[in-house]
């Protein structure tokens, strides 16, 4: 049996003015996982993270962390995990150990001081004032403040944000590293490349929902692949062999340029190629393209901006023929 660490089902969050951010949330993560919530602005990420870590109640739904409910029994739950917010609002004139040691007073089983700046790469920089240090540095002494408990569960909002590549790259060794010795990681991001890079399992979040979740390989292959070419001069859509026997799912012709959505995307290519080869024709800009997360991503961003002009100018331009093969 899995120990499931975090256990959520239909939660919901609403703010004062009745605006419905979390609007029935349901996901686990078992101990030693590492989830990563992704999704548009405003999606609810930083709202449910928040019900996660005890901040706020739910206005609907169940959660649990270590077997507790957050909110109702904070203390059994507060000195067994680490939060990063998304800003950490340190006194700018602490030194940099002065602030992790204010964070140990106030912590149950703290780790030495010098162990949780080593860990974060801070060790050279105790002595520096708060307001010297550098955007990255911050977020550092954000993790090192959150890992200072010896946290079985971590929760990380936007870890690295505002971070040049190196210092995204080494925050991310660092968070793997938590992981791979036991600690339970809820990570919230804009970044795919980062859930593609940590997560175990994540969920895409849009407007309050979760539209996608699961193992990054199960989201990425219920996306379609992509075949895209020119049409060759003198020649239509319907000269090309049947698409359906090509395992083409959907396909759209935008001003001369044929794009087929696949999930069999060596049959699709492989069919097309020999067609073009006994054809004698070249397909100008082709372009063979896997399903990838950042596909699932913008499709599930589409789908809703779809849905949200639906009743208005969907279509009236008529320049793309969507259609279903059959
Ligand atoms: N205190 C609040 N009162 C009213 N609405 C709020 C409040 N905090 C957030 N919201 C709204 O709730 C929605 C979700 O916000 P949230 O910060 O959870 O999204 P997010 O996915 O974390 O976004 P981002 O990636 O931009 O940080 C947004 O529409 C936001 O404007």
């Amino acid at each position: 049996m899995t120990d499931q660490v975090i256990d959520v089902t239909d939660l919901r969050r609403v703010y004062g003015g009745g605006f419905e951010a979390v609007r029935g949330v349901s996901f686990s993560v078992g101990r030693g996982e590492l989830f990563a919530l992704l999704g548009t602005n405003g999606a609810g990420k930083t709202s449910t993270l928040e019900l996660l870590e005890g901040l706020a109640a739910p206005a609907g739904g169940r959660v649990r962390v270590l077997g507790h409910d957050p909110y109702a029994e904070r203390g059994a739950v507060r000195h067994r995990i680490g939060v990063m917010l998304q800003e950490g609002g340190f006194p700018s004139e602490l030194t940099v150990a002065e602030t992790v040691r204010m964070w140990a007073g106030c912590t149950s089983g703290a780790r030495p001081i010098g162990e949780a700046l080593e860990i974060v790469g801070l060790g050279k920089r105790s002595d520096v004032r708060v307001k010297m240090l550098s955007g990255g540095e911050k977020r550092r002494l954000d993790l090192a403040t959150a890992l200072i408990g010896q946290p079985e569960v971590l929760f990380l909002d936007e870890p690295t944000t505002g971070l040049d590549a190196e210092g995204r790259r080494e925050t991310w060794e660092l968070v793997r590293a938590l992981r791979d010795s036991g600690t339970t990681v809820l990570l919230t991001t804009h970044y795919l490349e980062e859930a593609e890079h940590l997560a175990d399992r994540l969920a895409i979040m849009h407007e309050g929902r979760i539209a996608a979740s699961g193992r990054v390989a199960d989201v990425v292959a219920e996306q379609p692949s992509h075949v895209s070419f020119e049409l060759p001069t003198g020649y239509f859509v319907g000269d090309l062999p049947p698409l359906a026997e090509l395992g083409v799912s959907e396909h759209e012709v935008v001003g001369g340029r044929v794009l087929l959505r696949t999930h069999e995307l060596q049959r699709a290519a492989t069919g097309l190629l020999l067609w073009a080869r006994d054809a004698d024709v070249s397909l100008g800009r082709l372009d063979v393209r896997a399903a990838s997360l950042e596909e699932a991503f913008l499709r599930i961003a589409r789908a809703a901006e779809g849905a949200a002009g639906a009743s208005g100018a969907a279509g009236a331009a008529g320049v793309a023929q969507k259609e279903t093969v059959a």
